[in-house]
């Protein structure tokens, strides 16, 4: 296929700002397609392909190309991807195929590309299993979906979207989880109707661990989107109540607009505001916590994760989920319990933090624990725990 100018323009232009500016990959390609709807599905898969790929790969083709610059690393990402790069393109990799071999002999941090005090960390953190997590975070991720058992079982939702021409298995080790074939994404108009959510398979392990029955009372801290607070509620068979809470009104929103979707009536949304932990205090019976973290388990879907995050800011996060340990338990009435998770690999943000909670605090102790690792699973990387 030739390479289109508005097309190579347009994904070295996302790059820039997420390279220079910080921005976050999925939002730049989703504002560019809103704004040219005009461009086919193969216009809109080359520019997030290599959006995507210079990004997850970004010093590895430096490497190759002896050149850091975006339009280096583009031509290279196209030659590897069996594309000819055009005459009018500025950059044009020599012979990269010795240079290919050299790249096995490159520190992990070059081949793997990822910077370097982040290499340093996970090494120093998880030692040999580091390199093979980073590894797994490295390689393209399916679309996994988590059947809405509110509306549909396993077993029609795999019927369902046959009869769509989409080809869906079950995902061993979860109850609800099917797993697209690789490259096949769920058709918007498919998702709208709210019988399956597109949820990592790793993801649908926490709220199984909140061990619910339906008529309880559930307070999703940090509720987000709603991704987890959805799968709360047809858990609990959509008997009881969620309070979904959380310091974004737009993701609040969306997580309204979700769950009228799904079918559920029993979420409830509240901004965190100065008197709600006393407002709520005493009040669940369990309360999960899915608190902010680096998102290192996800890199496989947002690599531009590993270029954002700095070591400050990594601490930073480390103190807000200490803070988050402390306080919102007070959420729990006598003898109810709560959840601790991230999609961190980051032991100092998952066990790390709830080894220092409980010996700062003689009332709280683990009763489960689950790691989920991307090497192991192939889902992307969780970490939850259960505690009285
Ligand atoms: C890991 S995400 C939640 C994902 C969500 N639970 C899901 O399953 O889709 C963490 C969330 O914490 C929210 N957050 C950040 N600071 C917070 C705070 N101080 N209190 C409560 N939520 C906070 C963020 O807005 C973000 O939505």
């Amino acid at each position: 296929m030739r390479i289109h100018r508005m097309l190579a323009e347009s994904a070295a232009g996302v790059l820039a700002q997420v390279f220079n500016e910080g921005r976050v990959l999925d939002r730049e390609l989703d504002g560019l397609f809103r704004a040219n709807p005009k461009w086919g599905k193969r216009d809109r898969g080359f520019i997030a392909e290599t959006a995507f790929e210079v990004t997850r790969w970004r010093r590895a083709l430096g490497f190759l190309a002896g050149d850091e610059s975006i339009e280096a690393l583009c031509a290279v990402q196209w030659v590897r991807s069996g594309f000819e790069v055009p005459e009018w393109w500025p950059s044009h990799p020599d012979e990269i195929s010795s240079r290919e071999a050299e790249l096995s002999g490159q520190p992990r941090a070059i081949r793997e590309s990822i910077p370097d005090w982040l290499d340093e960390l996970g090494e120093r953190e998880l030692g040999d299993a580091w390199g093979r997590e980073v590894a797994a975070l490295n390689r393209r991720a399916p679309v996994f979906l988590r059947v809405n058992r509110l509306r549909m079982e396993v077993g029609e939702a795999i019927a369902w979207l046959g009869s769509h021409g989409i080809e869906a298995s079950r995902v061993e080790g979860t109850h609800d989880a099917l797993v697209l074939p690789a490259g096949k994404t769920l058709p918007k108009p498919l998702a709208a109707e709210g019988l399956v959510e597109i949820q990592d398979a790793g993801s649908q392990r926490i709220a199984p661990l909140l061990d619910l029955e339906p008529g309880m009372r559930v307070i999703d801290a940090c509720a987000g989107a709603g991704g987890k607070a959805l799968h709360l509620a047809a858990l609990l068979q959509s008997k009881g109540e969620i309070v979904a809470m959380d310091i974004s009104t737009a993701k609040l929103s969306e997580l309204r607009r979700r769950a009228s979707r799904a079918g559920t009536r029993i979420i409830r949304t509240e901004m965190w505001r100065e008197d709600t932990l006393k407002r709520y205090a005493g009040w669940a019976d369990r309360v999960l916590i899915d608190a902010p973290c680096s998102g290192l388990g996800t890199l496989r879907r947002q690599p531009d994760l590993k270029w954002r995050l700095t070591a400050p800011s990594l601490e930073k996060t480390k103190r807000l989920q200490r803070r988050m340990l402390d306080h919102y338990p007070e959420l729990l009435r006598p003898g109810g319990k709560f959840v601790y998770a991230t999609c961190s690999v980051l032991p100092s943000e998952n066990g790390g933090q709830l080894r220092n909670l409980v010996e700062r605090d003689a009332r709280r102790a683990i009763e489960q624990e689950l790691t989920v690792s991307p090497a192991e699973t192939g889902w992307d990387g969780f970490y939850a725990a259960r505690l009285g």
